[in-house]
């Protein structure tokens, strides 16, 4: 059984407030776009291991048990009477960038071992599991436009579609800690909520709409703060950072031609929303 993880954006982003646990309350609108991973499970006979993982593609940090389709599976393994697999991940979506991709190939695991396997696990109950791999991996499993509060895990679903605008991804050669990140912000609740401001339309976002990890982040990493600026420059209606970054998108009407040679040397992707 094979099935294609794909990313998300963030539609803005406040960081509320910081909890006694240490984690922040956040407001924000997940918003899944196309660019895709691929994630195969197949039965592995003859072996005396319990799972058997490839990567293929963008290489990711750390050993196979610290992946997330591996968490994923011995999530459900400790519930069920699952067999041994053979797990064959190809990575597109960088890693480590604030699409989300490592959350999404997690929680698209647990939704493949549940068909795969008949585990007739509902959706909430799938979103309680994915709680448990990381903030960003419930909102893959219903995988619709939400808007997310508490550490990214209460969810409304919300009725906005940017069908029709043409969205770019790009990706400089910078890593941002997440934990770093969260660390340098004043959490503050913002004058206007989200979801209030995505009701507008998209032209009226650019002064409105506001990832907070930007500030920050920006004046740490100047050529982030630049590469937005290029995206208005290339005709992005609205251009943002993606959660704690490094990539940001920019929303245009049409496609940017050749955007390799605005982006040099960055990771890129241009697709439909
Ligand atoms: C801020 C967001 C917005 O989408 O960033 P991106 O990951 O997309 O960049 C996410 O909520 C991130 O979610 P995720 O990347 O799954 O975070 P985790 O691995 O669970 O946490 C990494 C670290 O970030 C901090 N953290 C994370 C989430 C949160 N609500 N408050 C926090 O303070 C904690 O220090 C934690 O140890
Ligand atoms: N399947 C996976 N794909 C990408 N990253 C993964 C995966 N499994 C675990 N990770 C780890 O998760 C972190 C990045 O998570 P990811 O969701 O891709 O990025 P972000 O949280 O910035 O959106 C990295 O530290 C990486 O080592």
């Amino acid at each position: 059984m094979i099935v294609f993880p794909n990313a998300k954006i963030n539609l803005g982003l406040n960081i509320t407030e910081k909890r006694p646990d240490g984690y922040h309350n956040l407001e924000t609108v997940f918003y899944p776009v196309h660019i895709e991973d691929a994630l195969e499970v197949v039965p592995l006979n003859d072996s005396d291991k319990e799972f058997n993982l490839q990567v293929f593609g963008t290489s990711i940090a750390g050993n196979p048990e610290d992946n997330l389709v591996v968490k994923a599976y011995y999530l459900l393994k400790e519930r069920f009477n699952l067999p041994a697999i053979s797990i064959f991940l190809q990575k597109n979506i960088p890693s480590g960038a604030g699409m989300g991709g490592g959350s999404s190939d997690g929680a698209f695991m647990l939704k493949l071992l549940n068909d795969k396997f008949s585990l007739n696990l509902s959706d909430d109950e799938l979103e309680v599991f994915a709680a448990k791999l990381g903030a960003d991996c419930p909102f893959f499993i219903k995988n619709k436009p939400t808007f997310a509060t508490g550490t990214g895990n209460v969810f409304l679903e919300i009725n906005i579609s940017l069908k029709g605008l043409y969205i770019l991804i790009i990706k400089p050669e910078i890593f941002v800690s997440t934990r770093d990140a969260f660390s340098l912000i004043k959490p503050a609740f913002p004058e206007k909520s989200i979801k209030e401001i995505i009701q507008s339309p998209v032209e009226e976002w650019k002064d409105n709409l506001i990832n907070d990890f930007e500030k920050s982040v920006f004046a740490q990493y100047p050529e982030i703060g630049k590469a937005k600026e290029k995206l208005y420059e290339a005709g992005a209606i609205y251009a943002s950072m993606s959660g704690s970054g490094s990539s940001l998108y920019g929303l245009f009407k049409a496609p940017v031609e050749n955007p390799e040679l605005i982006f040099q040397d960055y990771f890129i992707w241009q697709g439909e929303l």
